[in-house]
């Protein structure tokens, strides 16, 4: 079976760990990826090339590879160059996920494909809009993520999960992974239901920092004298 089809309908979970976040140590990403392996995850995203390397040892499940390089010249940070396929495929990722955007880019989504596919990899295409989707499908890839949706400035700025996306993608037979926003499990069910080959989760089970603060701010914003009823007593 190929990678695809196993991870047809099931769970991938994004380790990631932003700037100043503790968990960025390697061996912090490599404990996330094996919780998120022990809780279910079917594959794992994990960015920067020795973190691929160190997880891609260290568990079983496909590994969805990306760099994220921030260029003064150039909004595409998501994997922009063949150097950064090049590398991502020799630390071992099964899949390569890269910007697909149709921002100014440093690196046509074509070569990026054609890079990830003399590899003997899957090219994952990330992307903000349907015609961005079409586009990458065009040049290649093997399918779209909705993983920057939201991210771009003419893509729908919104809280939730791009659901339009999915069942515009869908609709055009583009395969897709659903990624981005998806922070509870209903949502995640609900875009396997919407077309989506498998749903890439991150920061709803990997940022403990950010999961705290939705926790934090619930508490803040609640009245401390009970009300039961309507009565307070
Ligand atoms: C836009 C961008 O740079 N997204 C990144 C892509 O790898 C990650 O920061 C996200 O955590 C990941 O896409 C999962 O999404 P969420 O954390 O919303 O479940």
């Amino acid at each position: 079976m190929s990678i695809l089809e196993a991870l047809r309908g099931t769970l991938a979970v994004s380790c990631q760990a932003a700037d100043g976040s503790p968990l960025q140590p390697t061996d912090h990403i490599v404990a996330l990826a094996k919780a998120a392996v022990l809780g279910g995850a079917k594959a794992v995203r994990i960015e920067g090339v020795a973190n691929v390397s160190a997880v891609r040892n260290a568990v079983s499940v496909p590994v969805i590879g990306i760099t994220k390089i921030e260029h003064p010249d150039s909004e595409i940070y998501i994997t922009p160059t063949l150097e950064d396929v090049r590398q991502l495929c020799e630390a071992g990722a099964d899949i390569v996920a890269f910007d697909a955007t149709a921002r100014p880019r440093p690196c046509s989504v074509a070569a990026l494909v054609e890079a990830v596919h003399q590899a003997g990899r899957i090219a994952m295409a990330d992307i903000s809009t349907l015609d961005e989707g079409r586009a990458a499908v065009a040049a290649g890839a093997d399918f779209a993520g909705t993983t920057l949706s939201g991210y771009t400035p003419y893509s729908p700025q919104t809280e939730a999960p791009d659901f339009k996306l999915m069942e515009d993608l869908f609709r055009a037979g583009i395969p897709f992974v659903a990624e981005g926003r998806i922070w509870e499990p209903t949502d995640a069910r609900r875009a396997i239901e919407y077309g989506a080959a498998f749903v890439v989760v991150g920061s709803a089970i990997t940022r403990p920092d950010v999961i705290t603060r939705r926790f934090a701010d619930a508490v803040a914003g609640a009245r401390t004298t009970p009300e039961f009823n309507g009565e307070s007593r």
